[in-house]
């Protein structure tokens, strides 16, 4: 990280204030690390004193966390008005959490202050000057969130730059200014950083995203001066979440050649980003800038035609700078240009004529209800069908039938009977399962496991089911996808069908095709 400028991770404090987001002091632990490989420069692990598992996420990492790059920052708040900085138990706590940085949330808004704290303006800043130079003279460095600071500043300007200047001065190395309800747009907010820096101490941003702005208004701080930006890793956080720490991180280094992080780090962002949603168990958006799944998928088929002459004419950088890929999607909005480039990187040659035919008959059978874009070994197997003029195939289906039954104890049991071809044998297998797709998969593997063993690997993962409206006086019909993995990769495949057993059985049976493929079986 280049001297001088500050990035600031607050995800496992502020990032933690989000609806439905709960992180064990493990989960806490193994983000931390995460963001210290990404190189940021502090963590702030949480608020040690204001719930048990904060206080032993500070103790734990003592031991177990050898952060490399970033610096731990304890969370609290100023002291109790009335008490001495020394006897509040909070400010005991993070004293006690022996973390090299705390960061103290003071209130800069006056109208905070009386309704809030319930205090006069001069006690509040004497809360703060007495809390920044007790953790100082502790050993401690200190940085000051100056909370509703925008809002304090358009009603008590003075008061509000009064409260910067107390923190500077009593030590603080750094006074973040906190959108704390994340309202302010950044032309504005540009003006208003701009006039405090300057005023004492490095000058730090932190924005919420109630505006949609958030990083947009970090960027703004930054230009205007600020030397220190916080952010939560994905966005989490209260309400509308904070900056996404990764885009501000991209734009920083990508578009203003500031150097945050270094080239390898950020070519790991997209992995990180995505270790870390796993620990958090919230699902990454796929279209989050940068390291969203999505954030290089092209879908149309002009993108996909400009696209094969240079990738940057519809990429804002080189997806591989942050370990992103660029992906061609292949759907009814598609040309023979999307076809070529999805061919290619599948391992197959096809062009011009080739080409055109496999549009068009992903557009019919897209009209028909069939999506390739979530099913790409389906759209495998059309290509190869298309390439070769015939299916790729291991086995041939005589017929399946299946059973549900509810017995009177209440277990409700499937039972299902295929007859197969397969080698120059008819056979005929039976399984059962706990619905009826389950009992046609376990007697589908039942059938083909002897000629076949490396099928035993095969697993479905995932099993979507979507009623499609019917129109022109058809009735409703059902598309069924199925994400299945051999241990090594995971694929989908895609069935349409006017029941969900049928329309299930067509993407079952694509998903055990595929997986022979991928066995290196040579079709029949
Ligand atoms: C803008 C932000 O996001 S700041 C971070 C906010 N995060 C959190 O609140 C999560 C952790 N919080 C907690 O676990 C609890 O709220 C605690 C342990 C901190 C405090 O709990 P309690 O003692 O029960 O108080 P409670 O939550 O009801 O109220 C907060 C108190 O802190 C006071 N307070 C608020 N901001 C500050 C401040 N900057 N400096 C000093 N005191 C403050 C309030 O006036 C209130 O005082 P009161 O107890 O005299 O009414
Ligand atoms: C401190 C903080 O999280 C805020 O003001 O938003």
């Amino acid at each position: 990280m280049s001297d001088g400028f500050h990035v600031y991770d607050t995800t496992l404090r502020d990032g933690s204030q989000q609806e439905g987001l709960n992180l064990s002091v493990q989960d806490k632990l193994v983000i931390a690390r995460h963001l210290d490989s990404l190189g940021v420069g502090f963590i702030e692990g949480g608020w040690p004193g204001a719930n048990p598992k904060d206080t032993e996420f500070f103790r734990l990492a003592r031991t177990e966390l050898d952060l490399k790059h970033a610096q731990l920052a304890a969370f609290g708040a100023t002291r109790r008005a009335g008490l001495k900085a020394a006897d509040d138990p909070q400010v005991a706590a993070l004293r006690d959490s022996r973390a090299p940085v705390v960061t103290l949330v003071a209130k800069s808004h006056d109208r905070h202050v009386e309704l809030a704290l319930r205090t006069t303006l001069e006690e509040n800043l004497a809360m703060i000057r007495d809390t920044v130079s007790h953790l100082r003279a502790e050993g401690q460095r200190v940085f000051v969130d100056a909370e509703h600071f925008f809002d304090g500043f358009k009603a008590n300007r003075a008061y509000a730059l009064e409260v910067v200047r107390t923190a500077a001065e009593a030590g603080a190395d750094v006074v973040a200014l906190c959108d704390t309800n994340g309202g302010m747009l950044p032309d504005e907010l540009a003006d208003v950083v701009h006039e405090v820096v300057g005023a004492g101490a490095r000058v730090g941003i932190h924005c919420h995203d109630d505006s949609g702005c958030a990083v947009a208004n970090s960027l703004a701080a930054v230009r205007a001066g600020a030397t220190h930006v916080q952010g939560c890793a994905n966005g989490y956080g209260e309400r509308s979440g904070n900056a996404n720490l990764f885009t501000v991180i991209g734009n920083l280094q990508l578009k203003r050649g500031m150097n945050i992080v270094g080239d390898a780090q950020l070519a790991e962002m997209t992995r990180i980003a995505h270790a870390v949603s796993e620990a958090t168990n919230v699902t990454l958006s796929s279209q989050a800038p940068y390291v969203g799944h999505s954030a290089f998928a092209h879908k149309a088929g002009l993108h996909a035609s400009a696209v094969k002459v240079d990738p940057n004419l519809y990429q804002h950088i080189d997806p591989l700078v942050v370990g992103n890929d660029m992906r061609m999607l292949v759907s009814s909005m598609s040309g023979r240009a999307s076809v070529e480039l999805k061919g290619k990187e599948l391992g197959y040659d096809v062009s011009g004529q080739k080409a055109a035919e496999v549009v068009s008959r992903v557009k019919d059978l897209e009209s028909k209800g069939y999506t390739f874009e979530a099913a790409d070994a389906s759209f495998e197997l059309l290509l190869r069908e298309e390439l070769a003029g015939a299916r790729t195939s291991y086995f041939t289906v005589e017929s399946w039938r299946v059973i549900a039954e509810q017995r009177p104890d209440g277990v409700q049991i499937s039972e299902a009977t295929v007859k197969v071809h397969a080698k120059g044998e008819r056979i005929i297998a039976t399984g059962e399962g706990n619905g009826p797709v389950n009992a046609l998969d376990t007697a589908l593997r039942f059938a083909l496991e002897r000629l076949y063993p490396e099928l035993a690997n095969l697993e479905l993962v995932d099993f979507k089911v979507r009623i499609l409206e019917g129109s022109h006086g058809t009735d409703a019909i059902t598309r069924v996808l199925i994400d299945s993995s051999d241990g090594k990769a995971e694929w989908g495949t895609v069935g349409v069908g006017e029941n969900v057993i049928a329309a299930s059985w067509q993407a079952l049976e694509e998903a055990v095709t595929y997986s022979l493929l991928r066995a290196g079986y040579d079709p029949s």
